[in-house]
């Protein structure tokens, strides 16, 4: 065990400390922002097995492109919040899993764009120059300046695939090595690519044709596996080389293979492999030896500037999702401003115990689910004027789940866990200017739905000077705070009632916090003809101390005039 892990179980100040997995080598300038905060444990060179058995422990985890973070990880990794990538590709982590778990990915997208683009250039000139070769043969005391004649670049074709930011990087340099620079990406800038004197082509096939060397910066997809293959290098000249610091896959190996040994093309310059290090016996071990071919161990990244930059950046974000605020670079989280989210944060707590309430009001108590639940989330005031209300979304989904999915519900997951639970959530931004007593006020309107026999209820509250109010229940205007274990009794307002119920409370040693009285709304106290109803209900809210079994709650529903009783905890 590290001395930051047994710091982190030997209780005291420290014991609680988040901690965090580190198992690849990340620059110390990142790291250095956590230690104070956090508990760092770099643990190299673990199996899959170990950090499957050690990552239950852990709230974070950073790692690079060795690091296999497979839904098995993910799942036995009950703490973790957030993964970070300290670099761009995040083909080695389960992305889908991670946002079932709800936790945040992270990465740094474009800390070491410029050493990939500096590599693929470095791997272009060793290429057409027989670098690799000719240190070799130097070394082993040759002098084969006969047999390492190479080509220039310079007015040769350069043709990139995917042209997002180390692709035009790459071009830029290749300008500056006076190559030609053409280009097929289906999203790329138009703009951009004639600012950078790229030529941007339509058709894969035409670019092949035309090329003396391709290189390829494309993440690694299903749509782009295997995009160049036994067909594609049959289209290019036998002259032309190839380049990959993308990733292991994006040509087919077997197909590369054969084109070097055929003569189909003549070299490839390849930093990445489809297994890293290739297995002995492999085809990307066939591969990385092959005389035609300059192969580096997946060095794309690896300069002192760029692993300081990728540390730096996904530290930095881990520091702020740990303390709870938002990260500036997530592959699995919707964009919002830190700023709007701190806007949001009371809000968000409110919308929360609504959610919660509702639940135990008016599903649990009644012996419902509320799967296949149709909700409005109805934002007015200040929070109309909100233009990203993800996180109340998922404090909705959260608060409707908690009584009975252990689910780890936040902003990461909430649509997929809302989908799973057949549970339609639709915001409406009310912006009609109407009288209103509170800066904010948010409306929880269930859809009434025969098939899963919900009415139409009403939730409604507030969020003031960082406290949470609900303002109505169902018919009744109430205003209470949610907090802790509240009884809810509806009832016909009669008098004696108040004293009622609390005998029941006081014979079970159940001491009562507050008591809200809640009449019903205005609209409710009159008939058809405007004449007021006898017989008026009351909703009576009593925030309680005390453990509240079923014997207190059929007690309570005993009482004279009681219609019914629901316990709420939230
Ligand atoms: N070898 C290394 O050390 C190293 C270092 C950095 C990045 N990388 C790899 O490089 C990849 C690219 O990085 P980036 O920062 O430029 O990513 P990026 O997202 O900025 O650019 C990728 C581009 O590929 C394009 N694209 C996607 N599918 C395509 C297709 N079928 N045909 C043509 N274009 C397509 C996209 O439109 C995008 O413009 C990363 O995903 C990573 O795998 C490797
Ligand atoms: O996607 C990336 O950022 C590169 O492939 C770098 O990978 P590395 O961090 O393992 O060097």
């Amino acid at each position: 065990m590290t001395p930051s892990a047994t710091q982190a179980v030997s209780g005291g100040a420290e014991a609680h400390r988040p901690r965090i997995l580190v198992p690849e080598k990340i620059s110390e300038d990142g790291l250095a922002l956590l230690t104070p905060h956090f508990d760092v444990d770099v643990k190299l060179a673990l199996s899959p097995d170990e950090l499957t058995q050690i990552i239950p422990g852990y709230h974070g985890l950073i790692v690079r492109s060795e690091t296999k973070v497979t839904s098995e990880v993910l799942r036995a990794g009950r703490k973790l919040g957030v993964v970070a990538r300290a670099g761009v590709g995040v083909d080695n982590i389960d992305v889908a899993a991670a946002t079932n778990e709800g936790i945040i990915v992270i990465n740094s997208p474009s800390g070491n764009i410029r050493a990939a683009a500096e590599h693929t250039v470095a791997l272009l000139l060793a290429t057409a120059r027989n670098v690799g070769r000719a240190d070799g043969s130097v070394k082993a005391g040759r002098w084969d300046r006969g047999k390492l004649v190479g080509v220039e670049v310079g007015r040769k074709v350069l043709g990139i695939v995917g042209l997002g930011k180390v692709g035009l990087n790459v071009a830029r340099m290749a300008k500056g090595l006076g190559m030609h620079v053409l280009a097929v990406d289906p999203f790329a800038s138009a703009d951009m690519a004639r600012q950078a004197g790229v030529e941007l082509m339509v058709e894969l096939k035409d670019l092949l044709a035309t090329v003396d060397f391709l290189t390829i910066h494309t993440p690694l997809l299903a749509t782009t596996m295997d995009l160049i293959g036994e067909a594609q290098f049959r289209m290019m000249k036998k002259t032309a080389y190839v380049l990959n610091v993308a990733r292991g896959g994006v040509y087919n190996e077997a197909a590369l293979l054969d084109a070097l040994d055929a003569g189909t093309i003549a070299g490839a310059g390849l930093d990445v492999f489809t297994s890293e290090p290739p297995a002995e016996g492999s085809t990307a071990a066939r591969l990385a030896r092959h005389p035609k071919v300059t192969a580096t161990p997946h060095l794309g990244a690896s300069t002192v500037e760029a692993q300081e930059n990728v540390s730096m950046d996904v530290c930095t974000q881990m520091l702020e999702i740990l303390r709870g605020g938002l990260p500036t670079s997530a592959v699995n989280v919707p964009i919002i401003l830190p700023e709007e989210y701190r806007k949001l944060q009371p809000s968000v707590q409110l919308v929360e115990k609504m959610g919660r309430l509702y639940t135990q009001h008016f599903v649990r108590a009644k012996g419902g689910m509320v799967g296949g639940h149709r909700f409005e989330l109805i934002y007015r005031g200040e929070l109309a004027g909100m233009p990203n209300t993800k996180p109340l979304y998922a404090a909705l989904v959260k608060g409707l789940v908690a009584s009975f999915s252990d689910s780890n519900v936040n902003i990461v997951n909430a649509t997929v866990i809302a989908r799973e639970k057949g549970i339609v959530i639709n915001e409406t931004h009310a912006r009609e200017s109407q009288d209103m007593t509170y800066s904010n006020l948010v409306t929880l309107r269930s859809v009434a739905d025969a098939k899963t026999g919900t009415s139409e209820q009403i939730i409604e509250g507030y969020a003031s000077d960082k406290r949470v109010y609900i303002s109505k229940l169902d018919r009744f205007n109430a205003t209470f705070q949610p907090d802790g274990t509240l009884i809810i009794l509806h009832n016909y307002d009669k008098p004696g009632k108040i004293g009622g119920v609390g005998m029941v409370l006081g014979s079970h040693g159940i001491n009562i916090r507050f008591m809200q009285v809640a009449s019903l709304g205005r609209e409710c106290l009159q008939d058809h003809d405007g004449r007021a109803q006898q017989d008026e209900e009351a909703l009576m809210i009593l925030g309680v101390d005390g453990d509240v079994d079923d014997v207190v709650l059929d007690g309570l529903r005993a009482s004279d005039g009681v219609l019914d009783v629901s316990l709420v905890n939230l």
